[in-house]
């Protein structure tokens, strides 16, 4: 169908208007042109004045020091001199026409400005940096029925980048970005764009955090610092219930905790997950490629843990990484087999019903809490997916679906559970599992999709070129995305391990209890019968601390 030509009326008003706004943008222009001219030329008219006020106002200055620091017997004669220097010049002929011409010399001769000259702007090889940066974003911050496009070839970079800090080496530290408002930086993938580009011409090596100002149209981009790897595990200044996943920038979190680092004390921003009865991520997911160190940040959590509370682990990498755990005061059971996980996930699911029928009796009979359902518990399972395949070709139980009353009803409970797993087995992780550990860690390389299915959110870092052990990102519910490094918390019984971080991993272990023969731990038998419902009696594979 043709395009029916608009009503004249309409046509030659929206051209009235449009010729006159751009009138009174071309007025607007020229007055501001003039006013800068004007301004301009003042200046210029009165510096010779402004020189010699500012001259005489140092004389004077320099005269009252003079006159200060004279001790007081010498000033009747300095008094003197100068009266006689006055009666000459008085006397002589042109002296005192001589006298306001040698004043207003020196005058201008102290007042000159005795700054040098700041270089104006950045030095040239940056100028060129910064360019070349505003050349690159040209493509994708322009577009050709702009009219005043704030992005050109040639154009002015200095009106597009008007705030940059480079660092000592010289690349770009911090950069202010302003960009059009029809570029849609609400997507994704336009933002990704963006960034990919400037990371790549900034510097590679480094990481860099985005800042993007939808409401002001500006982007600011950081290069961080790397987060430090050597911090080793310590009793960290927390209150209970609050467990540090690791350590973070200073950007979004605003309280730090102090550390000792290699001898030395300091402040370290931390990634500090609350649990328990008001925690709105009561349960976490850690998932990373191997070596990526998940065991270890689940190491760390069971030494914190351990402070308050009462731990069990099911292993299914059966690496005996947590054989240091077994026997020692509140570790419950460290099981690597099929049988052994199933008896005490079976045992936690039990426990978790025994504490709720004790809390909700307690509530109405309008009493507190019972003792006995206060301490906190924790089930730490590495790699549950390998007893989900054992399970299914021993035509078993799958341990995972013993886990759902835990998951669900454990904060009422205080039971917190924490499951560290592969990328390639995180399809075979239920959906309890899924649905119910709103607290995630992703640790070593990963992708952006991989990265945006785990968290929920893209981090707004660029990913490290060489991703250490303990690195990754940590998001609690739907809080940001933190950049994360895990204390480092080794197997001490491993022979790779430093001396240093074996000797802290071994003074934050509880006292060992129970001697590592098979004998029934004395918290697992806990919940055994109460009069009223009565949990199933603990099998006896449950209770057996395996040793590796
Ligand atoms: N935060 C950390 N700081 C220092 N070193 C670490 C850290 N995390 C892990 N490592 C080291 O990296 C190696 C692998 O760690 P870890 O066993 O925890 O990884 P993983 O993800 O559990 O892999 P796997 O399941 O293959 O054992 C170990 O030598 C460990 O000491």
């Amino acid at each position: 169908m043709a395009r029916r030509p608009l009503p004249r009326i309409l046509s030659t008003g929206s051209a009235q208007f449009a010729r006159s706004r751009e009138l009174a943008r071309t007025q607007f222009a020229r007055s501001r042109e003039l006013a800068r001219t004007a301004g301009d030329s003042a200046s210029d008219v009165l510096h010779p004045l402004i020189t010699i006020t500012r001259g005489l106002r140092r004389l004077a200055a320099a005269g009252r020091r003079r006159w200060a620091e004279t001790p007081k017997d010498k000033r009747g004669a300095l008094l003197f001199l100068v009266a006689s220097v006055v009666l000459v010049v008085a006397l002589v002929p042109y002296g005192p026409l001589l006298a306001v011409i040698t004043l207003m010399a020196a005058a201008a001769w102290q007042g000159r400005d005795r700054k040098p000259a700041a270089p104006d702007g950045p030095d040239p090889s940056r100028t060129e940096r910064l360019k070349a940066l505003y050349e690159a974003l040209v493509p994708y911050f322009s577009a050709p029925d702009d009219p005043e496009p704030l992005y050109s070839h040639g154009g002015d970079w200095e009106k597009a980048l008007p705030e940059y800090e480079f660092d000592a080496t010289g690349r770009v530290a911090r950069l202010l970005i302003r960009y059009p408002a029809y570029f849609t930086d609400g997507e994704t993938q336009a933002r990704t764009r963006i960034e990919h580009l400037l990371t790549s011409k900034a510097g590679r090596g480094r990481e860099y955090h985005f800042d993007w100002d939808e409401e002001g149209n500006e982007l600011t981009v950081s290069a961080l610092a790397p987060l430090p790897t050597d911090i080793a595990a310590q009793r960290f200044v927390t209150a209970p219930g609050e467990t540090v996943l690791g350590f973070t920038d200073a950007t979004r979190v605003r309280r730090t905790l102090p550390l000792t680092h290699g001898g030395q004390q300091r402040d370290v921003p931390p990634v500090v997950w609350r649990t328990g009865l008001r925690s709105t991520e009561p349960h976490l997911l850690a998932v990373g490629q191997p070596g990526s160190g998940t065991s270890t940040l689940l190491r760390s959590i069971a030494l914190q843990a351990l402070q308050h509370g009462d731990v069990v682990i099911v292993e299914g990498g059966g690496t005996g990484e947590y054989a240091c755990l077994t026997g020692r005061d509140g570790v419950l059971a460290v099981e690597c087999g099929l049988a052994g996980a199933v008896a005490s996930i079976e045992w936690v699911a039990t426990e978790t019903e025994r504490r709720l029928i004790a809390v909700n009796r307690a509530r109405q009979a309008g009493n507190p809490p019972p003792e006995d359902t206060k301490r906190p518990l924790w089930v730490l399972l590495d790699r549950p997916t390998v007893f989900t395949h054992l399970a299914a070709a021993d035509g078993r139980k799958d341990p995972q679906s013993l886990l759902q009353v835990p998951l669900r009803h454990g904060r009422a409970a205080g039971i917190t559970v924490v499951v560290a797993e592969q990328w390639d087995a995180l399809d075979a992780l239920g959906d309890p599992v899924r649905q119910h550990t709103r607290a995630r860690v992703v640790l070593g390389p990963a992708t952006a999709e991989q990265l945006e299915s785990v968290l929920g959110a893209p981090p707004h870092t660029t990913p490290v070129a060489d991703t250490p052990p303990g690195r990754g990102y940590a998001r609690l519910g739907t809080g940001p995305v933190h950049r994360l490094q895990v204390p480092a918390t080794p197997d001490p019984y491993d022979d790779a391990t430093s001396e240093a971080h074996r000797q802290a991993v071994l003074d934050l272990l509880p006292e060992r209890t129970t001697p590592m023969e098979a004998e029934p731990s004395p918290r697992l038998t806990k919940a055994d019968p109460e009069p009223e419902p009565e949990p199933e009696p603990v099998p006896v594979e449950a209770v057996v601390a395996e040793s590796s």
